[in-house]
């Protein structure tokens, strides 16, 4: 198991957007993890990778200042995380709106870029100006004022990287932003985020069931598994030894046309799916 926070990365970085040091979590008396150090600077982008259950989402939570670890810090910019850091962007999963919703794509920009994320609605010249720059950016012009509930999950996406971009954030948080989306899509909106990190230097800390969509992207992997985890650059933990120490069964890394596919874990004999 790799435990140091900078594994992969060259020497002499600049400070860190976020640290965690020590980091364990628990739920029912069952350790999802322990001992995590972790460090992701500016414009890094990093993949959190692991069955159902490894505790994901709770990861990005604390770092949300929305769950306590059990053990151990995070600091985001220096500080203890907190709730409603204005710095921090984040894509929740995916929640494709109901049909009848009214809401449209615009309001739900607009959310982000007025103080609150649920805060009144904007009237200032100047916001307006701001939703229309972040519907541009994200090529979302053409349908920001129709009811949320009658776009695709694609389009919806898009708007929800809009309105994480809003508070022009040094941490961005996705949990699993291309769910259910087509190959099109899923490409899309990995650009936009690649982008962002890229011109912005902002730092990606992004979770998903499969890296492939994103393998050209990423910096540094966090794979959990069996209560453990490792990081490293994707060469150097997608590997049979790597994954088969991890997961404590024997597990084979095919590379086929630049995709990753892991074969052997519990994960994919259950579900019948690649995870990596
Ligand atoms: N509020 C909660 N109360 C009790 N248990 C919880 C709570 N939130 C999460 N858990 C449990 O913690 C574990 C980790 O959940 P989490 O959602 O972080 O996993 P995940 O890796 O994101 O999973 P998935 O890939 O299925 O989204 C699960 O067993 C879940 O049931």
């Amino acid at each position: 198991m790799t435990t140091d926070p900078t594994a992969g990365r060259p020497a002499a970085t600049p400070s860190p957007v976020l640290s965690i040091r020590g980091g364990a979590l628990r739920v029912r008396n069952r350790e999802l993890w322990s001992g995590l150090d972790l460090d992701v600077h500016p414009g890094e982008f990093i993949a959190v990778l692991g069955g159902n259950g490894t505790g994901k989402t709770s990861l990005l939570r604390a770092m949300l200042g929305e769950r306590r670890l059990d053990e151990g810090t995070v600091q985001v910019g220096g500080h203890a995380a907190h709730r409603g850091h204005r710095r921090i962007g984040y894509i929740p999963q995916q929640k494709i709106a109901a049909p009848g919703t009214p809401l449209r794509g615009r309001d739900l920009v607009a959310l982000g870029v007025n103080g609150t994320r649920w805060g009144p609605p904007i009237s200032t010249r100047g916001d307006r100006e701001r939703v229309d720059a972040l519907l541009a950016s994200v090529g979302a012009e053409s349908y920001a004022d129709r009811p949320l509930g009658s776009l695709s999950g694609g389009e919806q996406q898009r708007l929800r990287v809009a309105q994480a971009l809003a508070d022009d954030p040094t941490l961005l948080l996705c949990d699993e932003p291309l769910m259910s989306l087509d190959l099109q899509h899923q490409r899309a909106v990995s650009e936009l985020i690649d982008a962002r990190r890229r011109e912005h230097g902002t730092a990606v800390v992004f979770v998903t069931h499969d890296i492939n969509p994103v393998l050209a992207i990423v910096d540094r992997v966090l794979y959990l598994a069996q209560g453990r985890f490792t990081i490293g650059t994707p060469d150097e933990v997608l590997r049979d030894d790597v994954l088969s120490r991890l997961y404590g069964t024997p597990v084979e890394v095919f590379r086929s046309r630049g995709r990753v596919i892991v074969v052997g874990t519990p994960e994919a004999e259950h579900h019948h799916e690649v995870v990596a």
